[in-house]
Parts: C-alpha cells; sequence; structure tokens
C-alpha cells in the first residue's frame, strides 16, 4: 500500500521531496528599545510635584526606556520557487520581519537561516541618495554581486525597467517615490537575486510597470528563488504570490495557500462605504426633455 502524502504538498511525494528550504524563521521575536517620554501626570498637584521632583534629579530619570515587540514568536519555512506575499494592517510587523530576514535587524530570540543572499540586504543599504541613479546602479550592482563588466552589459536593460529615462544622470535624492521604487526594483531584479525582497516598491508604480514587474517576478521563481512581497494590496499579492503571511500584532496569524489567507484577512476588514452619490446644486436646471417627434 502506498504510504500517504504529507499534508500540505501539491500532489506526488517526488514533487515533496524537491522542495528545497530558502529560509527558516525559527521561534523570533523582534523587539525595539526606544526612548520614550515621561508618563502623562494625573493632575496639577502631582505635576507641581513631579516638576520639582525633576528639577532635583536633573531630568534623568525623566525619560524611560520602552519595548516594542514588532515581531513576537514568528515560525515558518520558505522554499525555492515560492512568492510569499506578508500581509496585515499598518504596523503589525511585515517590514520589521522582511528586514529580519535580510539580517538588517537581528531577532532579539530565535533563529533565521537563509540558503543564499538576499538581495534587499544588497541593493538598499547601500544606495546614496546623493549620487545619481547611474552611479546607484553600479554600486547596486556590485554589492549584489555582478563585476563591472556585468553591470554595464545590463545597464540599459535596468534603466530601461525602471522607466526613468534621462533621471538616471540625476541625483536619487530629486526622484519621487515611484521612480525610486522601480530604480530599486530594476536593480535588485538585475542579477536573479536568491531571495528577492520587495517592501512595498509595486505599490508606487503605475499599471504598465505593474505588469513588467509581476513578469520579472515570475521569471525569478521559475530561477528557484524565493520572492517576499510586503503589500498592502491584496490584489498585487493574489496576482504574484503562491502563498502569504497573515501578520498582526507581531504574530503570524495565518500562512497558507494566498487566495485563502488573502480572502481570510479581508473578511476582518471594514467594509468599504460605496462612494456618495454626487449632489445636483440647487441652483442647476432641471434637466428638459424634449418632446418625441411626431410621426410623419
Ligand atoms: N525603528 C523602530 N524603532 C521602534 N519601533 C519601531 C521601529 N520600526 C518599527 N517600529 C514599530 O514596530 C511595529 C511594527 O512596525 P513595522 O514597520 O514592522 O510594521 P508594518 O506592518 O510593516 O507597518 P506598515 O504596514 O505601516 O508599513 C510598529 O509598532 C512600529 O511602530
Amino acid at each position: 500500500m502506498a504510504a500517504p502524502e504529507p499534508p500540505g504538498t501539491d500532489s506526488a511525494s517526488a514533487a515533496a521531496s524537491e522542495r528545497r528550504p530558502s529560509v527558516i524563521v525559527s521561534g523570533v521575536d523582534v523587539t525595539y528599545r526606544v526612548q520614550g517620554a515621561k508618563k502623562a501626570v494625573a493632575s496639577v498637584e502631582e505635576d507641581d510635584e513631579s516638576l520639582f521632583r525633576g528639577l532635583f534629579r536633573r531630568g534623568r530619570d525623566l525619560a524611560t526606556m520602552q519595548t516594542v515587540e514588532a515581531v513576537k514568536d514568528v515560525s515558518f519555512v520558505a522554499y525555492h520557487g515560492e512568492s510569499i506575499g506578508i500581509i496585515g494592517r499598518n504596523g503589525s510587523g511585515k517590514s520589521t520581519l522582511l528586514r529580519a530576514i535580510a539580517g538588517l535587524i537581528p531577532p532579539t530570540k530565535g533563529q533565521i537561516w537563509i540558503s543564499g543572499e538576499p538581495s534587499l540586504l544588497g541593493v538598499n543599504a547601500v544606495l546614496m541618495s546623493k549620487l545619481t541613479g547611474e552611479r546607484n546602479i553600479y554600486v547596486g550592482g556590485q554589492a549584489l554581486g555582478l563585476s563591472r563588466a556585468q553591470v554595464r552589459a545590463r545597464f540599459e536593460d535596468i534603466v530601461e525597467f525602471s522607466g526613468i529615462g534621462e533621471a538616471v544622470h540625476r541625483p536619487m535624492q530629486t526622484y519621487s517615490s515611484g521612480q525610486a521604487a522601480r530604480l530599486r526594483f530594476a536593480i535588485s531584479t538585475a542579477a536573479a537575486p536568491d531571495i528577492l525582497m520587495i517592501d512595498e516598491a509595486l505599490a508606487t508604480g503605475d499599471a504598465d510597470f505593474k505588469e513588467r514587474s509581476a513578469a520579472r517576478v515570475a521569471e525569478i521563481r521559475e530561477q528557484a528563488s524565493t520572492v517576499f512581497l510586503v503589500s498592502h494590496s491584496n490584489a498585487t499579492v493574489r496576482d504574484l504570490c503562491n502563498r502569504a503571511l497573515w501578520m498582526e500584532k507581531g504574530v503570524l496569524l495565518a500562512d497558507g495557500p494566498a487566495e485563502e489567507v488573502v480572502a481570510a484577512y479581508e473578511a476582518t476588514l471594514p467594509k468599504k462605504k460605496p462612494p456618495a452619490k454626487p449632489k445636483t446644486p440647487p441652483s442647476a436646471p432641471s434637466p428638459t426633455i424634449p418632446p418625441a417627434p411626431k410621426d410623419a
């Protein structure tokens, strides 16, 4: 009798054995420590008293350390060839999780193993706003492991893909957020990275750019890389991802097929009100209907 297939696999067990992990996140916490303000006082008397105490302490104790638990006990395994959307409300820990996977923030607890080089690290860490787009293409391309000659060979493609045209000769600080995001995306994907991480970059492009970037993400997936995409656009996650992670207050609430997880997330969002009908201005003349022509 054939052994039962493990749950969560596509069909045959042969396919399951081909799944190679690219990222393993195990029990990860990320806690920020921030200097917070003193607590608000309850009454005028207390206020005077605390002011008096504060003067004698020379303000030393007025600032308190606060902690923000941005990611709490998150675990999952990502595989080569997957495109994983990270969804959730503002402040739910999506970008922090991505930055931790990219190695930009150390986890406070738990461990992250990565097979390969994540590209968010390579490009975003090195691009410099004072340098022109052209210089940044070289700096970013080399940070991804390309030689100068390889960057030169791909230069035109990168500029064309980003659609920034002549702006490539201007400093990046003069770019619109959309232009900068498109150039970052074009550089990040110039060398098929082992792990591509996209944080909202696609949200800023126009329809044409979105279509082209979707095609490029698909190409990268085909080369057995892993793509992570943080997005507030549920449509983008549905289009580009086969799997989704739903973060809520730092906790991984759901992990599964993108369509199912996005649908479950959407069900918790407030329903959008239909747009209000425009009011007819009181002075506007009422439409007149011409009399129907009489038959000749
Ligand atoms: N550098 C930081 N220092 C302190 N707290 C931070 C820092 N960065 C993020 N946080 C806090 O950590 C929590 C998670 O933030 P994060 O940016 O990861 O959420 P997000 O889901 O990506 O949000 P958004 O959708 O708004 O971009 C929030 O409470 C945020 O205020």
